[in-house]
């Protein structure tokens, strides 16, 4: 497993929900997912061309997680394109629930901007399955295909912008994510939603409040959870996870997208991985490691670095540091993506 790959926590709903129809016309093809050829001796749960519960015909492969596969689908009755993740039932022959916790989670989260919408979940003999709005390719891969393999920083204030509030509809409901990174972050690819940023992967949320509002009482030590290189310091301490640290992993999601690569990007072992985390942010925010253009994120990373991890996290405040990076643009003014496509060129240098 990478480093890159989250760990889990190793339940069964028999809903099926199909809600209203999203806007069809003017998908921005372009940044749709690259779809992946189905090989014919890799492990797959569903079969290119097959008609899945009669109802949605698999076109091809999108992602591979550690525990799912997520293809491209098309809904025969309405004739759109879905995403459908799927996961086996059984892992190491124990029922595995990840899914279940996630299918809970999103439908909790329907209505909410920020994520996914669902168009019905369930399960089979030997599978548990999520059927899903089509989203773009994921933050993470739009930073790779970059030529300079960053964005801009109006891009990132954005996205970080709506990270935030992403979080915070999460938090309210009472859970906690644990894999923010930006793998994890999508765009919706319609008129209406290209601009939204979407938060994906609930597979790892833990409730950390309860129905009446009061925080659960903490593990003395928890499992470590989430992916080594954007989790806070607290987690490589094996600390309960909190709304603060999601902020943690965002405000490491904000230095990679922004400057390419975080510190620590090379370095094999988890407590070497910390110590350049301590040496960041332990003492006060480090000027060493935010030269050049990297400088617009320190009050950021000093408003995310020093709150108190026993209380909700100041949303707003973050947010107000945030938006100096995007400034006077706009959340629904166009991203460097659309201005590539519309230009023919890369014009991602000239936003920074
Ligand atoms: N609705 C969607 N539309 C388009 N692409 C998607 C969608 N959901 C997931 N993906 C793509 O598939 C990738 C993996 O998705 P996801 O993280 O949900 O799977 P996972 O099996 O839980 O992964 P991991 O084991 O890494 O946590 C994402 O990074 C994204 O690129």
């Amino acid at each position: 497993m990478t480093k890159e790959t989250a760990i889990q926590d190793e339940s069964n709903p028999k809903t099926t929900q199909i809600p209203k129809n999203e806007e069809k016309s003017f998908a921005n093809k372009e940044v749709l997912p690259k779809m992946k050829k189905i090989e014919g001796d890799e492990p797959s749960h569903l079969q290119l061309s097959e008609k899945f519960l009669k109802r949605w015909s698999i076109e091809g492969l999108i992602g591979k997680g550690g525990y799912g596969e997520i293809y491209l689908a098309v809904d025969i009755v309405k004739g759109e394109e879905v995403a459908i993740k799927v996961e086996p039932k059984k892992r190491r022959g124990k029922l595995a629930k990840r899914m279940i916790l996630e299918q809970h989670v999103m439908f909790k989260m329907q209505g909410k901007p920020h994520v996914p919408l669902m168009y019905g979940s369930g399960y089979t003999d030997k599978i548990n399955y999520m059927i899903m709005q089509i989203l773009s390719i994921n933050v993470g891969d739009m930073k790779k295909s970059n030529p300079n393999k960053r964005l801009s920083q109006c891009s990132v204030g954005r996205i970080i912008h709506q990270s935030i509030t992403a979080l915070r509809d999460l938090h309210d409901v009472g859970y906690v994510h644990r894999d923010v990174k930006p793998a994890n972050m999508c765009f919706g690819i319609y008129p209406s939603s290209r601009h939204t940023l979407i938060l994906l992967d609930f597979g790892l949320v833990r409730r950390y409040k309860m129905e009446n509002g009061e925080w659960r009482e903490q593990r003395a030590r928890a499992g470590f959870r989430g992916t080594t290189r954007y989790v806070s310091i607290r987690v490589h301490r094996r600390c309960e996870q909190a709304p603060y640290d999601d902020m943690v992993s965002v405000m490491y999601t904000a230095y990679e997208l922004l400057s390419g690569e975080l510190p620590w990007k090379y370095l094999e072992k988890s407590e070497e991985v910390l110590q350049l985390k301590e040496a960041m942010t332990e003492n006060g925010v480090n000027p060493e490691f935010f030269k050049e253009d990297k400088s617009v994120l320190i009050d950021f990373f000093k408003v995310v670095s020093e709150m108190d991890p026993g209380k909700a996290p100041s949303y707003e405040q973050m947010i107000e540091c945030i938006k100096v990076l995007y400034a006077p643009k706009t959340l629904t003014d166009p991203y460097e993506w659309e201005e590539n496509q519309k230009n023919g060129e890369d014009t991602s240098q000239e936003e920074n």
